[in-house]
């Protein structure tokens, strides 16, 4: 049994809601010391357009550079399993990635089958609203180093050549943002499981709306947010070699608002679009008999 399957196997109870939010706890960690180390380089917005670089397209590969980055260490990983696991998607088209060097079982099936990728939107709102926030205070010392030297132009102001490094770090994020959003499958495979019966009216009559209704839990989400804040306002601090805290907003190693941010008006409400895609398609292929027998069931 390879470690990824005793994971998941010998786990207490992977579909626990309390082992699941623990996970979610600390992807925030995860998320914000990775938007730290992206937050050092500045926008760079020709790593997110396609065409931009001459030697990539000269290769034949038509899509941005970071792109071509998740392209490349997506291939790599999914012939190391990666996303045989029901925790890791893809950015890259799964049909473009090779076959897995490893054979024998996979993960076992914690989730019910299902095709369900937000990367799509994780990729566009990142790059669109999130970079351009985070790498603010970066681009900023950039284009006031550069006005010093006498350079000009728009692009110039926000581009420090550092793509490489850019994109890595982006992978990073991404990768850890996908499996923040698509923990969603497991939060609904768990409160499912607890309550079928509530669920079940509204997946054979489609209602997003009273699904929403019941997997929205306000009260989790106001405590997450708080203690987002919290962690933000802590990891963002420089300290002094005396090991004192430097108190001075300039130099602050991350955009708080925009960390607490990117969770309330991005991560969070596409969890729960997660949440809600996963439910509709949970009784897909079963027959009225066992839709009722889960109906009666109060713990599937
Ligand atoms: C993830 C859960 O489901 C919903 C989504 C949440 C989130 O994305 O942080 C938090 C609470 C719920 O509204 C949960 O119940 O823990």
């Amino acid at each position: 049994m390879t470690t990824a399957q005793q994971n998941f196997t010998l786990t207490a109870d992977p579909l626990s809601l309390d082992r699941i939010r623990s996970i979610l706890t600390r992807l925030e960690d995860t998320i914000i010391f990775s938007l730290i180390e992206r937050a050092q380089f500045a926008h760079n917005p020709k790593i997110y357009r396609r065409g931009e670089f001459e030697e990539l397209q000269s290769t034949g590969f038509k899509g941005s550079w970071l792109d071509w980055f998740l392209k490349e260490t997506e291939s790599f990983h999914a012939k190391a399993r990666r996303y045989t696991s029901p925790d890791e998607y893809p950015f890259t088209d799964p049909s473009e990635l090779p076959a897995p060097l490893l054979k024998g079982p996979g993960i076992p099936a914690i989730l019910y089958p299902n095709n369900i990728n937000a990367n799509a939107s994780i990729l566009s709102f990142y790059t669109r609203a999130i970079i351009p926030r985070i790498t603010r205070q970066a681009t900023l010392s950039l284009a006031a180093a550069k006005r010093a030297k006498g350079i000009t132009g728009d692009d110039e102001y926000e581009d420090d050549g550092n793509y490489g490094s850019a994109a890595v770090i982006d992978v990073e994020v991404l990768q850890a943002i996908s499996k923040r959003v698509h923990y969603g499958k497991f939060v609904s495979e768990s409160k499912f499981r607890d309550d079928p019966a509530a669920f079940i009216p509204h997946i054979l009559n489609p209602n997003r709306a009273a699904l929403d209704a019941l997997i929205t839990k306000p009260e989790v989400e106001r405590k997450l947010l708080q203690r987002l804040r919290k962690k933000a306002d802590l990891y963002a601090l420089n300290f002094a070699p005396d090991g004192e805290p430097i108190d001075d907003a300039t130099t602050r190693k991350i955009d708080v608002d925009g960390v607490v941010e990117l969770y309330e008006h991005y991560i969070i409400p596409l969890t729960k679009e997660v949440e809600v895609d996963y439910l509709l398609m949970r009784l897909e292929g079963l027959s009225k008999v066992e839709i009722d027998a889960l109906a009666s069931s109060k713990k599937a």
